[in-house]
């Protein structure tokens, strides 16, 4: 059993209700072509820039949500909401929600790892300047699929994926905006490797790029297999993009290459959460004191 996925590049502008509008459209041609599952690019409904979160934020559910909510339910198909600056108890996040057939959301993932980068002469963003980051992971069931959901950088770190593999997601989203300097080299390659790591689909969708905005998005958009293979790509043009996700292909590829059978993790340095003395205090990003790293189980 398949379920047919579409990857919606839309173009953003500066106007709010426009972009919500325009994606409204693009989910409702995917539906009309057969997509079962429609999803959205990081920051769709705002330009991606740290001056502009605060201004384009709002609560879940708000307008960008609830706009998703109906298109979901009239179409009936499941809607992954890219993302957009969420506003919540005086902080702002930035956030996918996803939504079911009925328009019910059934998920809500808040970016884990800020994208704070700094490559001199070529481009410093810094989201933990206006962003908080998310704690909690997200996943969902669509038809055959558990999918797991991660945003842009997120891709970069592959303990989230594994972790989502653990959980049996057959398929990781990844609404992301890289850039003109890490998109020619990182963003298929990334891709490639969480699927081929975890043996499983992967799928990441940007912006379509607009050579007039402060950040100019890589584009890209692309859907990887589980032998790592593209199944699915194109240029930085508008655009949406089909592929089925055959569940059955995992079951095949991990019988073929028995990686979960052959892991030694016996032998390799684990990191272990200490003991927390206050398990409701919630971990700050980058807080890495309730870990520690066992060096000793790598001497012979
Ligand atoms: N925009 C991002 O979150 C990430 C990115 O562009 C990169 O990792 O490169």
């Amino acid at each position: 059993m398949a379920l047919r996925l579409a990857l919606v590049q839309m173009s953003v502008g500066i106007n709010k209700m426009d972009n919500i509008a325009h994606a409204c459209k693009l989910i409702r041609e995917a539906a009309n072509k057969g997509a079962q599952l429609v999803a959205l690019p990081e920051c769709f409904n705002s330009p991606y820039g740290t001056k502009y979160f605060k201004e384009y934020s709002e609560p879940i559910p708000g307008p960008t949500t609830m706009s998703l909510a109906q298109v979901a339910k009239d179409c009936k198909v499941y809607v992954v909401g890219g993302s957009i600056p969420e506003s919540d108890d005086g902080h702002l996040y930035n956030t996918c929600s996803v939504f079911a057939p009925n328009g019910e959301i059934i998920a809500k993932y808040r970016k884990m790892h800020l994208f704070d980068i700094d490559v001199p002469g070529k481009i410093r963003f810094q989201e933990s300047e206006v962003l908080k980051a998310g704690n909690r992971f997200a996943t969902f069931n669509a038809g055959p699929c558990t999918i797991g959901i991660g945003i842009c950088y997120d891709i970069r770190f592959a303990e989230l994926a594994q972790i989502y593999a653990q959980k049996g997601c057959h398929l990781l989203l990844y609404p992301g905006a890289f850039n003109m300097t890490t998109g020619p080299l990182h963003w298929e390659l990334l891709q490639r490797a969480r699927a081929l790591d975890n043996q499983l689909y992967v799928a990441a969708i940007s912006p379509a790029r607009d050579e007039n905005a402060s950040y100019i998005a890589w584009g890209h958009t692309t859907a990887v297999g589980p032998w790592g293979d593209v199944l699915v790509t194109t240029d930085h043009e508008e655009t949406i993009l089909y592929t089925d996700i055959e569940t059955e292909k995992l079951k095949q590829v991990r019988e073929n290459i028995p990686l979960n059978n052959q892991r030694r993790l016996n032998v390799y340095t684990r990191t272990k959460p200490v003991q927390s003395q206050n398990p409701t205090t919630s971990l700050k990003n980058n807080d890495m004191s309730g870990y520690q790293i066992d060096v000793n189980q790598h001497v012979d």
